[in-house]
């Protein structure tokens, strides 16, 4: 079975326009791929580009040379160069990503921030709103917070927000960015096994865990994102 990504000599600089168009190279031929049911995990010190490359597979950020071949619908799209429409597309059916903090939309309560990835896959809304509920009592989520909206939450509250939006549909590909990096033990825990379920579910998972316990309780494989490091020849 092909590949449901596909990353292909994937190359990203930044470039400072208020520093006088300085050119700040981060990676080059970055290589890698993740199965169905397989963790990759994205090691390496910090600075090195391992959130950078989780961006460009979501398409946040452009990228300057290869291809990020996604499966979609059975055909492949390279995020790398497709419209922003199909982007859109692949990220509601395909693509789903943790990102490290959540970005409250103002007087929307957690349980709808929560349900609207399934209503806009055409879920029934009160199946949806169930759904995120068991999700959020999962993550021991207070029931008292689930009709506010989470601007006010405390950091690992937000973040339980966050993983259970980003958990509650079956995408066939999911980005973890720290997903764990606020949360006590005991919730670490709870999405150890959530991520556990969605390898078995035969989800491929590309993630960042600087936890250690939790990577190599999750990690089929570590992808050393310093071997394509673009700083060694820059400097
Ligand atoms: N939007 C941006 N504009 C300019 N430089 C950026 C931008 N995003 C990242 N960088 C730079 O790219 C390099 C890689 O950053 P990135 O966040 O990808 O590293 P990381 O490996 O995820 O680090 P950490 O483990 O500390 O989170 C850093 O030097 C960072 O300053």
């Amino acid at each position: 079975m092909e590949s449901p990504l596909l990353v292909r000599n994937v190359a990203k600089s930044f470039t400072m326009h208020l520093r006088g168009g300085l050119l700040l190279p981060v990676v080059e031929n970055a290589t890698l791929h993740a199965a169905a049911g397989e963790c990759v995990v994205l090691g390496g010190p910090s600075g090195v580009g391992k959130s950078s490359i989780l961006k460009m597979l979501y398409g946040n950020y452009a990228v300057d040379a290869g291809e990020i071949i996604i499966r979609h619908r059975g055909e492949a799209i390279d995020i790398a160069t497709a419209m922003p429409r199909k982007v859109l597309e692949v990220r509601r059916e395909t693509l789903g990503y943790v990102s490290q903090f959540l970005r409250a939309v103002p007087r929307v309560s957690t349980v709808d921030i929560v349900a609207e990835p399934l209503i806009a896959r055409g879920v029934d809304k009160d199946e949806a709103r169930r759904r995120a509920e068991a999700l959020l009592a999962r993550l021991n989520l207070p029931e008292t917070l689930w009709q506010l909206p989470p601007a006010t939450f405390s950091g690992g509250e937000q973040q339980r927000v966050n993983i259970a939006r980003g958990f509650i549909t079956d995408h066939p590909i999911l980005l973890l960015d720290e997903p764990t990096a606020s949360l006590d033990a005991m919730n670490r825990q709870v999405v150890v096994e959530m991520i556990r379920e969605k390898k078995a579910a035969g989800t491929a998972l590309v993630g960042i865990f600087h936890d250690e316990d939790v990577r190599s309780s999750v990690a089929d494989r570590i992808v050393d994102v310093s071997t394509f490091s673009a700083r060694k020849r820059a400097a």
